[in-house]
């Protein structure tokens, strides 16, 4: 099946979910032959599964409405569903459409065949530069156009980026996302390595953080390990607020050019995505189309 094909299948299935025109069809698990669990969550689990009429294979997230309530986290379920129903971007993991039963919310994802990227650094230790590097400038193109609507995900890592059957990276969990500006009204649960200095004082953040998570990004595939990363919190917190991080030798200049670019503790310093599109270190390994 061509790609061209493919997407025109895709807006088949997706104009069926979830078109303005019409109201959108009401699916449920009928709907679909659903295959074995790919993923555990912490309000659920992720399940392969293919739609009976197109054939088309999704990934469905099943939500448990309990854990939700007691997380107390059902606003936060909506605002990722309104942002992420909303978004249409080739590196940004299409929710085509929900529905519930009175047990669990189900979100309709699309389906990325690959896996988590975490998974690969995992299994790779770090990724080769090339590899980095169209990683990192497909995941500018994504954060430009979510910026432009005035959208900031806030949780860009390794863990919430999933990659598909072409090699293209999707960002995959908007639970963080909010509209700019914005202070984050939640402790923040999971790792810390990413929260720029901004968040680590609780001042006012806008879309510049997103900068500094894709610097940190860029750090951890290309070295394995997060730029402050430490074992205790409090630590971690003071290597960020100081900025206080080491570039392996092994980087080449380009590289520690765009890391230095991007973790920089003035938020109005950072590089912007357009000139992070056209530094060396993305130029250099971009295919020519
Ligand atoms: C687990 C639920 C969850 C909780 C929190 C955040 C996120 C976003 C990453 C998620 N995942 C999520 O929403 N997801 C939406 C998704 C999705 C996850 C997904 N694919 C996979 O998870 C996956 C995992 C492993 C895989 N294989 C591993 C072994 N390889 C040899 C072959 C390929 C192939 C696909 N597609 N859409």
């Amino acid at each position: 099946m061509n790609q061209k094909n493919e997407e025109y299948r895709k807006e088949i299935v997706i104009s069926s979910i979830s078109s303005p025109i019409r109201p959108p069809i009401q699916m449920s698990l009928e709907n679909f032959d659903v295959g074995h669990g790919i993923g555990k969550g912490q309000f659920g689990n992720v399940f392969i599964a293919r739609e009976k009429t197109s054939g088309y294979i999704v990934a469905l997230k099943s939500l448990s409405i309990q854990e939700l309530i007691k997380a107390n986290a059902e606003r936060q379920l909506r605002r990722e569903v309104e942002i992420q129903a909303n978004l249409r971007h080739p590196n940004i993991l299409r929710l085509l459409g929900h529905f519930h039963d009175d047990e669990s919310f189900v979100l309709i994802l699309e389906y990325a065949a690959k896996g988590e990227l975490y998974k690969q650094l995992v299994n790779s230790g770090r990724l080769k530069e090339e590899e980095a590097s169209r990683y990192i400038a497909q995941l500018a193109e994504a954060l430009s156009y979510i910026h432009k609507k005035h959208v900031i995900h806030r949780d860009i890592k390794p863990e919430n980026l999933l990659i598909d059957l072409n090699d293209e990276i999707k960002i995959a969990d908007f639970g963080w996302s909010v509209h700019t500006p914005s202070r984050r009204r939640k402790t923040f649960c999971g790792t810390l390595d990413y929260i720029p200095p901004e968040m680590v004082e609780g001042k006012e953040h806008d879309e510049k953080i997103d900068l500094w998570s894709l610097g940190v990004l860029c750090y951890e595939l290309l070295t394995g390990t997060a730029p402050f990363e430490e074992p205790g919190n409090t630590a971690t917190y003071k290597r960020i607020a100081k900025v206080e991080f080491t570039l392996p030798d092994h980087l080449s200049y380009d590289a520690r050019d765009l890391i230095n670019s991007l973790l920089q503790r003035d938020p109005k310093r950072r590089l912007p995505l357009k000139d992070v599109l056209k530094h060396p270190w993305i130029r250099k390994y971009k295919k020519t189309l």
